[in-house]
């Protein structure tokens, strides 16, 4: 039987999300938005269209999120009371009630659903995590079956996560360890290939 996951992916409200970013958007707060919505859609279409995923679940207050999430057959469900990341990925995680959980940011516009099969496939049942491309932050973050995700997202979150004893994942996988959060990472991602929404929400300097 094939070992599938659920996975969480937490989106903040578009007008927060993405303060890096802010200067590619050239501060035109439409323009923004809709690139940071752009990221998260393009995400979640390649988390979807991965065969060993067989969830995808965002966390969001955002209305608006959550309607386009909706389109992509995607289910949204609101924040709980504690704020933060982690307190938003623990409350989907309770939620769900999986048999596997998993914690996927929303930030992978290049993301390639081969490549989060493989890293799935390489985490072999161990609680596990795939680092971000300078290796400091976390992309995915995978619970054992039938354990905790125990989510420490954050700043130095791939040291913390490794601490926790979750195993680093490193493999080939470019598109899962480009999160973009600045116009650099967005640059790389664009050079990996893009998901089309991003492409087309891209600010004028890229083209
Ligand atoms: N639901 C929810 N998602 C969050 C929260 N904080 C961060 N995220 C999401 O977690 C992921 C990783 O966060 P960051 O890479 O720091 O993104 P960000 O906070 O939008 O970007 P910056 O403002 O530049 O820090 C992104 O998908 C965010 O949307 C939160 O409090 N709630
Ligand atoms: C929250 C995180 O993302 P970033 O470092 O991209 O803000 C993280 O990697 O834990």
């Amino acid at each position: 039987m094939r070992d599938e996951v659920d996975l969480v992916v937490p989106v903040k409200t578009l007008d927060r999300a993405k303060t890096r970013l802010t200067s590619a958007t050239g501060g035109d707060p439409v323009s923004h938005a809709a690139l940071a919505l752009a990221l998260a859609l393009d995400t979640v279409s390649a988390a979807v269209a991965t065969p060993g995923v067989r969830r995808v679940v965002t966390i969001t207050s955002d209305p608006a999120v959550a309607a386009e999430m909706a389109a992509l057959g995607v289910e949204s469900l609101p924040e709980p009371a504690q704020p933060g990341l982690n307190a938003a990925l623990e409350h989907g995680a309770r939620t769900l009630r999986s048999s596997r959980i998993g914690a996927l940011q929303a930030d992978l516009p290049a993301l390639k659903p081969d490549e989060l099969q493989a890293a799935l496939e390489a985490a072999r049942g161990r609680r596990a995590f795939v680092p971000d491309r300078q290796g400091t932050g976390t992309t995915l973050l995978l619970a054992a079956p039938g354990g905790e995700l125990d989510p420490r997202f954050g700043i130095g979150s791939a040291g913390l996560h490794r601490l926790s004893g979750a195993v680093a994942l490193i493999g080939a996988w470019p598109s899962l360890r480009c999160d973009v959060d600045t116009e650099e990472d967005l640059r790389l991602a664009l050079a990996l290939g893009l998901g089309t929404r991003t492409a087309n929400a891209l600010p004028a300097w890229t083209t």
